[in-house]
């Protein structure tokens, strides 16, 4: 009798605190390590990649033929300081890596960031240290570092001048000349004795090539032109470029959507020649593309790989050195991104939502193709996320970071012979306790809009619970992004996947939707009509997901909410402000809110003539896809939260959306945090945003 009386405790109990287990806690969900940087060593099998513990953002480095990890540095708090630029040198005997600043910036991305107010702000400085373990050296403040293929020297950019400095740090940094305009993107030739750069002079751009003290500056081909991307050839006797039009021109309608058209071009350093190889389609998708590493030009071996939009999909293409027609390496429904050149110059490898499953359109895996023959074969087949690949010198293995949707992103590698399986590295640097096996797994759900769009969004329930449940609405930033059915290759939506996932574990069916404007699914849904300031037709998108939950059985329609940040901020407060019947909460996270500064710029022209024509309807539409025009409609209480020291989205947005609400008297709550930017770069302030976002919910739904 005993014994069936415990089993019946055990049960009660295991069964409760199995639901009670599966409510996660956000500190020891946040305890993920989030590796990004992933690098390799053009010679060799050596690899390095950043990883965020908790805040704590530290270079780790691997060798071959083990890849056992290891850490070179030792930033061990949470203040916010990113690393970037990471990178080998070719001989494998150094790391570089720029440490400060917040490079997804829109503006001042070089500026110290100090979300522990310091009275002494961390500049923004680029950093060497020996591979095989030492004390790093700061080879000077700057940015967008390059290491010599002689690996001696490091080329960076400050100030709009180029810098160089040897890489032990033997010397000080000089100015490795003077010219006008803002010069950066230094391109070292193969043997490492000249320096290719762009040149902004705002309305143009000039590519210049930098030899020695003595040699005057040799502007390549100069035209009334932005040009971009020089790229050598294997000799170093050519280089290949990018070409689009200068700014100017009689003003256009504003709101007709007209591609930017670009071309690439060789140039001959011998005769001085410049001839035109390839030059985008006159259509809206030969317009110039937008996506990861936007041309992504390489000079590999015998071809010229470069990315274009203009079969609809974001995909790689190679030329004949000589020019002809563009082959297309990568024929499919799928995108191309983070593209790298082997160091043979004879393999391209890249992350793309490619493969057999229908479900790999919401994924990513690894692909590698050859630079002259669309033998595309994806690497990592499967139901999980690999992306950022690189082979290592040696051609050995190939670097990458995976996850699940369980699993955060880890750092592997995968040899490239005949039948290999990867190998999770750095594996005791994510917790033991790590509460991976508790989140759930997210259903692919597509739904159609009343215009005709489908739309995918990932379902995140858990399993029992009441009949009636709430839900919400999560709306991603960029907007060119795309929430996958697992894990995020950025930190700043693996944030929001975890976010989701909490708030799954509280009980809430959280939908989060890929929008049109977003990316994955081809050009026309990433660049829609009247989207964005030009009527925000994407909305529409997120009002029917909330009337597709408001239709499930198991989701009370009455306790619908919405949240989201940037662009997924802007959307949230759209659905407030035009629909409180539907969406009865929400949390904007550092959002856009008045479109019309985007506009009136082109009203102050004095000259009529020379006014865009429809630049006054232009205002008024964008005062229509403006959240603060739907006040009087605005009756669901909200949460802002902004970090003020935000590169992205003006803190100014929030501070009139605040005041706007306190007019109307509409309940809303404010959470800000000071000196932090939109990535909130402080570990514990992100935490503190996920928690707050929670207990609105928890409070309002
Ligand atoms: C015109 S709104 C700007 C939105 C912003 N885009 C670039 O900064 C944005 O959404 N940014 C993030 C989210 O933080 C992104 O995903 O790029």
């Amino acid at each position: 009798m005993k014994f069936f009386y415990t089993l019946f405790i055990h049960l009660i109990l295991g069964g409760w605190m199995a639901l009670f287990a599966q409510q996660l806690d956000m500190d020891a969900l946040k305890a993920y390590p989030f590796p990004n940087e992933l690098t390799a060593a053009a010679t060799g099998a050596r690899i390095a990649w950043a990883f965020n513990e908790q805040g704590q953002r530290n270079i780790y480095v691997a060798e071959g033929p083990t890849f056992t990890a290891r850490r070179l540095t030792n930033y061990l708090q949470d203040d916010g300081q990113e690393l970037s630029s990471v990178a080998i040198s070719p001989d494998g005997k150094w790391v570089i890596y720029v440490r400060g600043g917040d490079h997804g910036s829109n503006w001042n991305d070089d500026l110290p960031v100090n979300p522990s107010f310091h009275p002494v702000p961390t500049k923004v400085q680029v950093w060497s240290i020996p591979f095989g373990g030492g004390e790093p050296k700061s080879l000077g403040e700057g940015e967008n570092p390059v290491i010599s293929p002689k690996s001696d020297k490091v080329a960076y950019s400050k100030g709009g001048q180029i810098y160089t400095v040897p890489i032990d740090g033997t010397a000080p940094a000089t100015v490795l000349f003077t010219a006008r305009g803002t010069n950066s993107s230094p391109v070292w030739s193969p043997d490492g004795s000249r320096i290719a750069f762009q040149s902004n002079r705002t309305d143009h751009q000039f590519i210049g090539v930098y030899t020695d003290a003595q040699t005057p500056i040799r502007w390549i081909d100069p035209q009334f032109k932005r040009d971009q991307s020089p790229r050598w050839s294997p000799d170093g006797q050519k280089l290949a470029f990018v070409r689009t039009n200068g700014s100017g021109g009689k003003p256009d309608s504003i709101l007709a959507r007209r591609p930017n058209l670009w071309s690439i071009l060789t140039f001959d350093l011998t005769t001085g020649k410049a001839t035109p190889l390839w030059t985008s389609p006159k259509r809206l998708n030969g317009t110039f593309p937008t996506t990861h590493g936007t041309t992504n030009l390489h000079w590999a071996a015998n071809r010229i790989v470069f990315l274009s939009y203009h079969d609809g999909w974001p995909h790689l293409y190679s030329l004949a050195e000589s020019g002809g027609a563009p082959l297309l390496l990568t024929p499919g429904n799928f995108m191309c991104e983070h593209i790298q050149l082997s160091s043979d110059k004879k393999t391209l490898l890249f992350t793309a939502n490619a493969g057999t499953d229908p479900l790999d359109i919401d994924r990513r895996h690894v692909v590698k193709v050859s630079v002259d023959r669309a033998d595309m074969q994806v690497v990592t087949p499967g139901s999980g996320l690999e992306w950022s690949p690189v082979l290592t010198g040696d051609g050995a293995a190939i670097a990458f970071i995976g996850a699940t949707s369980q699993r955060p992103p880890m750092p592997h590698v995968l040899a490239t012979s005949p039948s290999a399986t990867p190998q999770l590295l750095a594996a005791d640097k994510l917790p033991a306790q790590y509460p991976a096996s508790a989140l759930v797994t997210p259903k692919q759900v597509t739904f159609k809009t009343p215009d005709g769009f489908t739309v995918h969004a990932q379902l995140f329930e858990k399993a029992g619970g009441p009949s009636k449940k709430p839900a919400i609405v999560y709306v991603h930033g960029g907007p060119p992004r795309q929430m996958l059915l697992g894990w995020h290759y950025s930190d700043y939506y693996a944030n929001a996947y975890a976010m989701n996932q909490y708030l799954a574990s509280l009980g809430f069916v959280v939908l989060s939707v890929n929008y049109r404007l977003g990316i994955g699914y081809g050009f026309e849904f990433h660049n829609p009509k009247n989207g964005g300031g030009y009527g925000a037709s994407e909305y529409t998108d997120i009002k029917t997901a909330g009337e597709w939950l408001a239709k499930q059985s198991q989701v009370d329609s009455k306790r619908i909410g919405v949240y989201g940040g940037s662009y997924g901020g802007f959307l949230t407060a759209m659905a407030l402000g035009k629909d409180s019947q539907l969406f009865a909460a929400g949390v904007d996270v550092h959002g856009v809110h008045d479109r019309t500064i985007e506009r009136t710029r082109n009203l102050v022209l004095p000259d009529q003539y020379d006014r865009a024509p429809d630049a006054q309807y232009a205002l008024e539409v964008a005062w229509k896809s403006s959240p603060i025009a739907y006040m009087d409609t605005w009756k669901s209480p909200v949460l802002i939260i902004h970090g003020d020291d935000d590169r992205n989205v003006r803190f100014s947005q929030s501070t009139d959306l605040v005041r706007r609400l306190e007019d109307k008297d509409i309940y809303h709550e404010t959470l800000v945090i000071v000196d932090d930017t939109h990535h909130f770069m402080k570990h514990q302030n992100q935490v503190n945003v996920n928690k707050a976002i929670a207990a609105f919910f928890l409070k309002k739904l």
